[in-house]
């Protein structure tokens, strides 16, 4: 006989275990039969889920699920009241398994932890970069680029202000690279390009990266109607835009998909990334890296590493674009290790 089975029908005797007699995870309910909704927007521990009725609910998460564990994009089940009323709270009980996730190690001076979940189940990541004011940051780009392949979410890069700069030497530097450029203009008095851009975000979900004043909330008013993002000029003292504090939300488009807008996420720290997979996301210089000695580190002082001499085995403008990749690429890596 086990110590539950008190062998008594009596209603009044209830049957169940001693306090510390169990795990606790063995205790839980089976949440995978509650209803599922996608989390599109997280303020102060208040997540927004929109079920798949189309109701949007209100909720918070249950403790147990741990502190940073629900994300933007998320598709959880979700118990209490979920009739969207006001002043009514579900609750995140179950997160599901997710397609992709877009992490980023903690930021530079801060201890090197586990790397932070941003954005979950996006299948496409929008690098908005401005032709000028700010002017490109190849190296920003070239971190977002390696967080996308990284997560396994496919790249598109967004110019914008193709009003100010002529945007033929960015084609050239990254159509080589198989990545997909759009060009767009928002301005007062003209719009430019988002025919070019609204195809590319049907029907899925979209994360848009850039760095402060490149002009993804200027995209975002002209691609949402409604969305009403803060339009402004960058922080002269901090260098920030005034979106730091501000939370990840997810935007309907109206022809279908989602685009998700993480303000305070101008760039991602790579410390959980490892070389290699650093070096798939340059497909140019990893084509010449199989030449490498087995175990080459690809760094400027690596015995033999085949990229070293790859820019030299051409002149000109080629040789300084290789040699700008190149510089690129082992930045990354030096960078990873500092932060
Ligand atoms: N000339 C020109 N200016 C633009 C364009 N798009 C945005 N701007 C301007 O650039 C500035 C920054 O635009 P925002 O949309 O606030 O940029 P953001 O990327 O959202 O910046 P944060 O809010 O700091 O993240 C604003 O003054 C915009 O009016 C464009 O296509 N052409
Ligand atoms: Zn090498």
């Amino acid at each position: 006989m086990s110590r539950y089975d008190l062998g008594t029908d009596d209603p009044r005797v209830k049957v169940r275990p001693g306090k510390s007699s169990r795990p606790r995870s063995k205790q839980r309910p089976d949440h995978s039969k509650k209803p599922v909704g996608m989390v599109i927007g997280i303020d102060r521990g208040r997540y927004q889920v929109i079920m798949a009725d189309g109701t949007t609910v209100t909720a918070i998460k249950a403790r147990e699920l741990g502190r940073g564990s629900v994300v933007i994009g998320d598709r959880v089940h979700v118990g209490g009241d979920i009739s969207g009323q006001k002043d009514t709270l579900g609750r995140i009980v179950q997160i599901q398994e997710r397609d992709t996730l877009l992490l980023r190690s903690a930021e530079e001076g801060q201890r090197q932890g586990k790397p932070k979940p941003i954005v979950a189940n996006a299948q496409q990541m929008v690098i908005v970069v401005a032709l000028a004011d700010p002017p490109p940051r190849y190296g920003m780009i070239d971190r977002c680029l390696v967080a996308a392949y990284e997560a396994g979410v496919r790249p598109l890069i967004c110019l914008t202000k193709s009003d100010l700069a002529d945007s033929t030497d960015f084609y050239a530097a990254y159509t080589p690279l198989g990545i997909e450029i759009v060009t767009t203009s928002v301005t007062p008095e003209k719009i430019e390009g988002l025919s070019q851009l609204l195809p590319k975000l049907g029907n899925q979900v979209s994360v848009l990266v850039g760095h402060s004043g490149v002009g993804k909330s200027t995209l975002i008013n002209a691609i949402v109607p409604g969305a009403n993002r803060q339009v402004g000029e960058v922080n002269a003292v901090t260098g920030r835009g005034r979106h730091t504090s501000t939370s990840a939300i997810a935007f309907s488009l109206p022809a279908g998909g989602w685009v998700i807008d993480t303000p305070g996420v101008r760039s991602f720290g790579l410390a959980h990334v490892d070389n290699e997979t650093l070096l798939a996301a340059f497909t140019d210089l990893s084509e010449v890296a199989v030449a490498c000695p087995r175990g080459c580190k690809h760094l400027a002082d690596s015995p033999q590493c085949a990229l070293s001499t790859w820019p030299g085995q051409v002149a000109g403008e080629e040789q300084k674009y290789r040699q700008a990749r190149l510089n690129s690429f082992r930045r990354l890596i030096a960078s990873r290790h500092v932060e």
